[in-house]
């Protein structure tokens, strides 16, 4: 894989002619995508934002720097240094479709923006062109709590809405660490911790209303429909749910929601190998015992958490494990975990009974990479994300450290192990090239790992820029040509999110 570190030379070398960009210092940008696209010409975007302003109003349309700048990156590792030119709020679906119009007939590129909170630069104007910011879209538009379900509109968080399903005795579950919005977490095809007992957002999206390149409105599963399942005709909501913006602006979804459990227990156990632990929640899986979360964090995990968290669990490959149900079934869901646990050398379950307790302990979790990097100041990590058939997951952790421990770079290792993802953050600093090559060239062996393991580049944060090339080792040419040819049909000009999830263009 290339890198080319950053300079005004490389810059210069991109196609365009009029450019309305302006140059980051970046530590790192990849190719671009192999294309005779330019970006917009000055006066192509000029026009375009006076009519955006005709038809949106001029408060919902924006050519400052520091807004463009704000919407062309995620949290992931900096990979370009391209600005949106306009950033626009619409309000409604109709105005979205206004804007998809308008830019679908200066032939300008449109990427839609949750919350930033995206990891592979999927947000980014790999060409210029439009950030449509869905934020002020962000009601929740239809609320079914005896059919356990809800319609959402872009701006609506996950946690804006288990704040809300909160008093009605209901919650959403699928939880990727940060607060982003549903829309998005569709478009990624999210998830998160507690993805083994409930699903991705594959699972939980019954409906999608998406405004398409041209304007038209699609609803995935037929206008209003809200069953729980279908038999009617090809799975569109599927096609639309892991899109990465690159079909269309998700304006609309409707997703299943569950009941709050009776009660809900976590533990934490240690274990003196990673293969202990990684068998244990294998066990734990084959045994059918309904856990509804089981996560790994590997000693150099823990060490980072205990220091930033005031915590004083053991320095050990360890499994955070959450048990949900009626209070008979938890405590024998535990019972039989524990002694699995135990059959693998682990040490005593420590429990955490209490709401406030369990969250800290959800929270040091959840946050993990941002404790990585106040760990490490100044340096920034690149995060890997591979999953595999989770009787491949032993052999894949095992080996990758191996592979982290002789490079010298530091690297936790973490995971969704109970959906056999699972996680590293190769830290680097960005002064230093030489460690930039390294974690890359670890990343790369890793993932090279993973699909010869029969699984995949990506389990949860999607392809973006990150992974353009991986998805072509993943899915063959056959599999490339066919989703293309999906993107050519719904969006014959790419104009939708160009330069993200292919190499090349049609
Ligand atoms: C600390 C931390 C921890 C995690 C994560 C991030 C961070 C910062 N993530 C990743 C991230 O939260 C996840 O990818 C979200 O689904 C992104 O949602 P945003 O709303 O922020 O989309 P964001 O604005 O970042 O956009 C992401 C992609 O979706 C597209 N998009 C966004 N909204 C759209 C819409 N309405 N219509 C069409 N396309 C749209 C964009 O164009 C882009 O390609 C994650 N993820 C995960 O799966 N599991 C995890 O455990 C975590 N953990
Ligand atoms: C932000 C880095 C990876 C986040 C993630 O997916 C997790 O912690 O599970
Ligand atoms: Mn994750």
């Amino acid at each position: 894989m290339h890198c080319w570190f950053f300079t005004s030379q490389v810059f210069k070398s991109l196609p365009g002619k009029a450019l309305v960009g302006n140059s980051r210092n970046f530590h790192c940008i990849k190719p671009l995508l192999q294309s005779t696209r330019h970006r917009p010409l000055v006066e192509t975007i000029t026009t375009l934002r006076q009519n955006l302003i005709k038809s949106l109003g001029r408060d919902s349309v924006s050519d400052t720097e520091a807004i463009r700048k704000q919407h062309s990156r995620d949290e992931g590792v900096e990979r370009h240094n391209h600005l949106a030119d306009l950033v626009v709020w619409p309000k409604s679906t109709e105005e979205c479709s206004i804007i998809a119009s308008l830019c679908s007939e200066k032939k300008v590129p449109m990427i839609p923006f949750g919350t930033g909170t995206g990891l592979e630069s999927g947000v980014c104007a790999a060409y210029g062109g439009v950030s449509v910011d869905m934020s002020k879209m962000d009601q929740i538009v239809n609320f079914n709590p005896e059919d356990f379900d809800v319609t959402v509109q872009p701006g609506v968080t996950r946690k804006g809405l288990n704040h809300f399903l909160k008093d009605h005795g209901l919650w959403f579950p699928v939880d990727p660490g940060a607060d982003a919005s549903l829309c998005g977490m569709t478009a990624t095809s999210a998830s998160g911790t507690n993805a083994v007992r409930y699903g991705t957002m594959r699972e939980n999206v019954l409906n999608v209303e998406v405004v398409l390149a041209d304007g038209r409105v699609l609803h995935t599963a037929g206008e209003n429909r809200r069953s729980k399942k279908s038999s009617a005709g090809f799975n569109l909501t599927n096609l639309f749910v892991g899109s990465e913006g690159s079909l269309g602006f998700i304006t609309k979804a409707t997703l299943k929601i569950y009941g709050i459990p009776e009660m809900m227990l976590s533990a934490v156990c240690a274990f003196t190998t990673i293969k202990a632990a990684v068998d244990t929640c294998v066990q734990i899986l084959q045994s059918n015992i309904p856990i509804a979360r089981i996560e790994l964090m590997d000693d150099v995990a823990m060490d980072m958490c205990n220091n930033h968290n005031k915590l004083d669990y053991k320095v050990a490959p360890t499994l955070f494990l959450e048990f949900h149900g009626s209070e008979d079934s938890v405590k024998s869901q535990a019972k039989f975990a524990g002694e699995i646990a135990d059959y693998n050398g682990g040490s005593e379950f420590r429990w955490a009974y209490e709401s406030e307790e369990r969250n800290r302990l959800w929270k040091a979790r959840h946050d993990i990479y941002w404790t990585t990097l106040q760990s490490n100041p100044g340096c920034r990590a690149i995060i890997t994300d591979v999953c595999v058939p989770i009787t491949r997951l032993p052999d894949l952790i095992t080996q990758t450290k191996a592979d982290i421990q002789e490079s010298g770079i530091i690297g936790p290792c973490l995971g969704h192990v109970g959906d056999g993802n699972f996680h590293t953050f190769l830290v680097f600093n960005p002064n230093k090239p030489e460690e930039f090559k390294k974690a890359e060239t670890l990343a790369a062996r890793m993932t090279k790992r993973a699909l010869d393991l029969n699984g995949t580049c990506t389990g949860e944060h999607g392809i973006g820029i990150g992974k353009m090339n991986y998805l072509e080792k993943e899915m063959g040419p056959v599999g490339i040509e066919m989703m293309k040819s999906i993107k050519k049909t719904l969006d014959p000009h790419w104009l939708m999110n160009p330069g993200k999830i292919f190499l090349s263009e049609y």
